[in-house]
């Protein structure tokens, strides 16, 4: 019960994935956010700046055919904001410079509505009041197509609307109820595009969020899976191999044969601590705990190959396996580590063999008529029943020719 629901917490859930009215998403991943913005609206960019600049060719085209004293006064303005159009494409190009394209954005947006509110208030022409249409237009331009992000938008549309106002009061070719018109239309404008704007951002904001926590789950799910299969090939007490594990390794090693993995030899090495049973009667469970812990870590010190392990084959039983071993090297490697663990002086006074504990070891080796797992963990325990028929406290091994002798 407790593993399910530790397996379920790794899992988003969906106060993970809620994104609140106001958008903002928690710490850094705002910051990333923004990239990730940025980096959207780069790519629209560009189009959206070469259709403002084409549409200021076409404004000053009509000018000149309606009237060629206004386009006298406004070829300079409308060529400052194809200049600003230019700089927003170039921005948006540039990943280096990508980080003020909200503010190029918004200086364009600017340009457009106050050079016509500008010249709305300097051309005296019947059709002179359009050009204060430039403000709903801008707010179009930053909301719509240059995605300037929501708040910059709020903030971008107020403050055109009070400058539109301001022109509009100051102008005199333009009466009140045209001016209502006009600012009625600019604040239809904003509320419109900025509405699109919230949802837009919203969706992706909570894209990017959905992805984020999905990505950030899938690495915790990773290592949970990774711990808990560590967890289900290790052995608790003593930190080696347990059986299920050493069963994996041994059968990876063998299977190696003859693909040049591992060479074409392997030792299995068996071992177990002498009277172990009189060691938990007379020093308690607790004791024979430390006492089997203590006895694998010389084992485990002594293995150096990427591939030899030391493994708990069960209760007070060890495996180790040195890969591209021959039995020659294997029984010096089990001598070592019988001589290191009597060196222990770790004391028994219940063994019939020394005053400390000792180990018995059987020793097998895979050569090049190479077993499979089940026989040589059989003959490396055939060899250990004789280590212990010998006397115990010594190291025994399975020859080639299948007879068993005792070092
Ligand atoms: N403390 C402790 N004891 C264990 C553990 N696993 C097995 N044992 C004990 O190990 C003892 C093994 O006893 P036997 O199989 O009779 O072997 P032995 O007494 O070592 O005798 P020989 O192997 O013939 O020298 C048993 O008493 C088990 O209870 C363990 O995890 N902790």
């Amino acid at each position: 019960m407790k593993d399910e629901s530790q397996r379920i917490s790794v899992l988003p859930s969906g106060s993970d994935l809620r994104l609140p009215w106001h958008l903002r998403l928690p710490g850094p991943l705002e910051r990333d956010f923004a990239e990730f913005f940025r980096n959207s609206v780069a790519t629209v960019a560009p189009w959206a700046a070469l259709n403002v600049i084409l549409l200021l060719a076409l404004a000053l085209a009509l000018e000149c055919y309606i009237s060629p004293e206004v386009a006298a006064r406004t070829w300079r303005p409308r060529l400052l904001c194809a200049m600003l159009a230019v700089a927003t494409i170039l921005v948006a190009r540039r990943s280096e410079w990508r980080r003020w394209l909200h503010t190029v954005s918004l200086a364009l947006a600017f340009a457009v509505a106050l050079t016509g509110d500008w010249m709305g208030v300097a051309v005296n022409h019947p059709l002179g009041f359009s050009l204060f249409l430039q403000t709903p237009l801008a707010i179009l331009l930053m909301s719509v197509l240059l995605r300037v992000p929501f708040y910059g938008a709020v903030a971008g549309s107020v403050a055109l609307i009070a400058a539109l106002a301001a022109s509009l009061r100051a102008s005199p070719h333009i009466g009140l109820e045209l001016s209502l018109v006009l600012l009625l239309l600019s604040l239809a404008s904003a509320s419109m595009s900025l509405f699109g704007q919230y949802i837009y951002e919203r969706l992706l904001r909570q894209h990017f969020l959905s992805e984020n926590v999905l990505f950030q789950h899938r690495d915790e799910l990773h290592s949970a899976n990774r711990v808990l299969e560590s967890q289900a090939t290790v052995d608790g007490l003593t930190g080696c191999l347990n059986r299920r594990g050493m069963e994996a390794r041994l059968d990876e090693l063998l299977h190696g044969f003859g693909r040049g993995g591992a060479g074409e030899r392997a030792s299995v090495l068996l071992f177990d601590i002498d009277f172990f049973k009189q060691y938990n009667d007379t020093y308690g469970h607790q004791a024979g705990d430390e006492c089997l812990k203590t006895v694998a870590s010389i084992p485990r010190a002594l293995t150096q190959g990427d591939k030899d392990f030391v493994a708990r084959y069960g209760g007070e039983e060890f495996m180790v396996v040195l890969a591209n071993t021959s039995l020659k090297d294997a029984l010096v490697f089990a001598e070592r580590m019988r001589t290191r663990i009597e060196q222990l002086g770790l004391p028994h006074s219940g063994s019939r063999v020394s005053q400390v504990v000792t180990i018995s070891v059987g020793v097998v080796c895979a050569g090049e008529r190479a077993a499979d797992a089940t026989t040589l963990i059989k003959c490396a325990d055939e060899a250990l029943y004789q280590a212990k028929g010998a006397g115990r406290n010594r190291v025994a091994y399975m020859s080639d020719q299948g007879r068993v002798a005792t070092l």
